[in-house]
C-alpha cells in the first residue's frame, strides 16, 4: 500500500512542515520539475507527497484521499463535521499557532464575557430591529461555540473571506470570530477578545485519516514515531 502525505504547497506552514519531516529522517525530494505537486521521500519507496493548500489537506484527510497531512487544527475542526471520528491528531507540531476567538468592539465596555454577549444578543432585535451579526469564515466553530456551548441562538453569520477584523467598522457586522496570533490586527481594529472567547487554540498538526487498512501497517507507525521523535 502506498501511503500519501499531504503537505502545504504554499502559505505560512509550507517551510516548517517540510522541515519537520526532514528532521525526522524523511527527506522530501521533488518529482519532476519545481512546479510539480508531487514529491517522494528518500529511502521510503512506498510513501508519496501530495502538495495541497492547508484547507485542501483538511478536506482530503476527511475523505481519506491522503493518509496523513500537516495542517492547522482550526481547518480540521472547521472543515470536518465529525472530525474526531474520521481523523486522528497524531502530533502537535509546535508551529502555526493561532487562536480562533470571539472579538467585539473595545467600546462595548459592558461586554466582557460570552454571558454578557448573550444578553446583548437577546436584546439586539428589540433595540436595533435585526439580529446580532457575526463576521467570520469559521461557520461551524462559531455555531458550536455560540449555540452549542453558550446557548446563544439569536445571531446571524455574515460570511467573511478576508479582512474580517474590518467588518464591524465597515458596518458589515457587529462582532467577529477569527484567528489571532500576535493580536496586532485586533488592536489595530479596536476589537477585544472576550474573557471566555477563545474557541480553539490551534497549531499545525500531523493528522491521520482513520482507515481500516492502517491497522497493523508498520509504515504508518514508523512515520508517526519518526515525527514524534523530533518534537
Ligand atoms: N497569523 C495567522 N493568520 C492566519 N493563519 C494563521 C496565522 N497563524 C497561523 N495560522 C494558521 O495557518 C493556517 C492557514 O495557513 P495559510 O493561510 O498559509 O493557508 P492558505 O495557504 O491560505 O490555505 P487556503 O488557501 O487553503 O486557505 C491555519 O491553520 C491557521 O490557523
Ligand atoms: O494576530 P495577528 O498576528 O495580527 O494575526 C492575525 C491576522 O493574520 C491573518 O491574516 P493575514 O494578513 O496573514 O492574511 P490571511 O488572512 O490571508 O492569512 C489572520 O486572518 C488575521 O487577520
Amino acid at each position: 500500500m502506498t501511503i500519501t502525505i499531504g503537505l502545504p504547497s504554499k502559505g505560512r506552514m509550507k517551510e516548517d512542515a517540510s522541515a519537520i519531516f526532514e528532521k525526522a529522517g524523511m527527506k522530501i525530494v521533488a518529482v519532476g520539475n519545481d512546479r510539480s505537486y508531487r514529491g517522494r521521500v528518500e529511502g521510503f519507496d512506498d510513501v508519496e507527497i501530495a502538495y495541497l493548500s492547508a484547507s485542501e489537506i483538511s478536506r482530503e484527510i476527511g475523505n481519506g484521499t491522503v493518509d496523513f497531512g500537516v495542517t492547522g487544527e482550526d481547518l480540521i475542526r472547521e472543515g470536518l463535521a465529525e472530525a474526531d471520528a474520521c481523523v486522528e491528531i497524531t502530533a502537535r507540531l509546535g508551529f502555526g499557532h493561532a487562536d480562533v476567538v470571539v472579538a467585539v468592539p473595545e467600546v462595548w465596555y459592558d461586554v466582557d464575557s460570552m454571558a454578557d454577549l448573550g444578553d446583548v444578543a437577546a436584546e439586539f432585535r428589540a433595540r436595533h430591529g435585526r439580529r446580532l451579526a457575526i463576521a467570520t469564515k469559521y461557520w461551524r466553530l462559531t455555531q458550536q461555540h455560540f449555540s452549542g456551548s453558550h446557548g446563544i441562538q439569536l445571531y446571524r453569520i455574515v460570511e467573511s473571506l478576508g479582512a474580517t477584523e474590518g467588518a464591524p467598522a465597515a458596518g458589515q457586522a457587529d462582532i467577529i470570530v477569527d484567528i489571532t496570533s500576535t493580536g496586532s490586527t485586533l488592536r489595530a481594529n479596536h476589537l477585544k477578545v472576550l474573557s471566555d472567547g477563545v474557541i480553539l487554540r490551534s497549531e499545525a498538526c500531523l493528522v491521520r485519516a482513520r482507515k481500516p487498512e492502517h491497522e497493523g501497517n508498520a509504515m504508518i507507525g514508523r512515520i508517526v514515531e519518526a515525527v514524534r521523535g523530533v518534537l
